[in-house]
């Protein structure tokens, strides 16, 4: 479109180029070459053995060493926008993701004011975004009481372009999203079976826990780790996936919910919640899941007392519960992984107080993911292919983005440039482009894998601390 062409949309002022690299990620496997892109899409991938004698038309830029992989796909993200735009917002959510090499996110429809549960509600978000947003931004719609037993009203919402759907098992911490119980989810997968679009589910079902919220949270022991822990056990995980796998059933090929998928959201529990996702998908579910960079690089006992950025819903476990994630996830039995970055105004996190019980829960992370998903990986012999497949391929598919999510002849030029040895302090210096940095767990720690560049379609959105001067993102609707 002329929007997207336009010059402030770019920091390289050239609609056909060439990226040339000794390590492009492509679905083939890691290659030494040049990527050839024209109006935004890849128009061909030439290995550096073909790449003499071929005419090249076009600027070059040599980016040498540093690796091309697919931008990464935020399939779980926060912008709270509009409505909370105190808490982050479009400008700044989408600029954290274009200094990380996130080329694409699907915002989440709940912490915005209004939730998105509507056409109506829809629109708004698209207006919130529109010349606001420096990558690509899609939108899962809420499934809530409310609309859940309204085919019209869910009809009307993914006739308006939501990717596919979200709901809790759990109050979900913002009163007007309400929570939402097995016959809601099986009326919603019903729906979206005819739309081909997934259902998200933020699986944790409330037990009777030794702990009660009311009776300990003006004690001391609010204040220490353990005690939030105690409050969210495995258990709840467990409870709610035991009711989706009974409900997935239905997604097997001659099912009454064929065609419908359902997407597990940041498992925590590697346990038996994992094991019951695992009987599933060995008998023909429909059905994935995804963990977040948080589960993977912290746990339970490393976490000061107080220190409430550590707090997110389901909760961070014990190492021993970590260590089992990473091997699910290499093993195959997580499909892929997400942010689940979701801010709040420092004053909710309640960083003096230290009170697990009342603080608000959830982690800010939207521009670290990929060095901390690299650099807490390392250990794991994490391969460039796997970060494509975890970040990028898997979620496009799940987002139902067809010409996203690979380097590939024919798709969009969504690309991140990167450095994975480059080590860096995630310190008060450290340019931050979401709104609240200092609520986020990852400020003190020490990474590597620095971002270079950032290209959106074909858009250089992003280079070495400078944003593109125009936000140029488009928003992605299904149709
Ligand atoms: N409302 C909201 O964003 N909740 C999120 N925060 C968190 O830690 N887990 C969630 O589901
Ligand atoms: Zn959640
Ligand atoms: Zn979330």
């Amino acid at each position: 479109s002329s929007k997207s062409s336009h010059k402030e949309c770019s920091l390289l002022p050239y609609q056909h180029y060439w990226i040339t690299s000794k390590r492009i990620v492509t679905p083939q496997g890691v290659i030494s070459g040049s990527v050839e892109i024209k109006e935004g899409k890849i128009l061909s991938i030439v290995k550096e053995e073909d790449w003499q004698g071929k005419s090249k038309v076009g600027h070059i830029v040599d980016y040498e060493e540093a690796v091309v992989m697919p931008g990464l796909i935020d399939v779980h993200a926060h912008l709270d926008d509009p409505g909370r735009a105190e808490w982050e917002g479009f400008p700044s959510g989408t600029k954290a993701a274009a200094a990380g090499g996130i080329t694409t996110l699907v915002d989440m429809p709940l912490n915005s004011f209004p939730s998105t549960v509507s056409q109506e509600t829809l629109k708004l978000k698209i207006k919130a975004a529109k010349e606001r947003i420096y990558v690509d931004v899609g939108f899962w719609g809420g499934l809530v009481p409310e609309n859940a037993f309204n085919a019209n009203a869910l009809e009307a919402l993914l006739n308006a372009g939501v990717l596919g759907l979200k709901s809790f098992m759990c109050p979900s911490g913002i009163n007007d999203f309400p929570m939402t119980n097995a016959s809601h989810i099986k009326e919603g997968l019903s729906v979206l079976a005819k739309y081909r679009r997934p259902l998200l589910v933020h699986a944790e079902i409330q037990q009777d826990s030794e702990i009660h919220l009311e009776a300990k949270d003006g004690s001391d022991d609010a204040h220490s780790y353990s005690t939030y822990l105690k409050t969210r056990p495995p258990s709840w995980e467990e409870a709610a996936i035991r009711e989706l796998v009974a409900v997935t059933k239905e997604t097997r090929s001659g099912g009454l919910a064929e065609g419908s998928h359902l997407h597990i959201v940041h498992l925590s529990d590697s346990s038996s919640s994992l094991e019951l996702i695992k009987e599933a998908k060995n008998g023909g579910d429909s059905i994935t899941v995804e963990t977040c960079p948080h589960y993977l690089a912290f746990s339970a006992e490393e976490i000061r007392d107080g220190d409430t950025r550590f707090k997110c819903a389901p909760p961070i476990r014990d190492a021993a519960n970590k260590e089992k994630l990473w091997q699910a996830l290499l093993e195959g039995h997580i499909d892929m992984l997400s942010s689940d970055h979701s801010p709040t105004v420092p004053e909710l996190k309640l960083l003096d107080d230290g009170n697990f019980l009342r603080a608000w829960g959830g982690i800010s992370s939207l521009q670290f993911v990929l060095p901390v998903t690299w650099s807490y990986g390392r250990k794991y012999g994490v391969t460039l292919e796997q970060l494509a497949l975890w970040w990028s391929e898997r979620p496009a598919k799940l987002a139902g983005q067809e010409l996203k999510g690979a380097i590939a002849t024919g798709n969009l030029a969504d690309i991140v440039i990167w450095e994975p040895d480059v080590e860096f302090d995630l310190n008060d210096d450290y340019p931050v482009y979401f709104k609240h940095p200092s609520i986020s767990a990852y400020m003190g720690t020490k990474v590597s894998g620095r971002v270079l560049a950032t290209f959106v379609r074909g858009n250089l959105v992003y280079k070495e601390g400078k944003h593109a001067p125009a936000a140029c993102g488009v928003t992605i609707l299904a149709r």
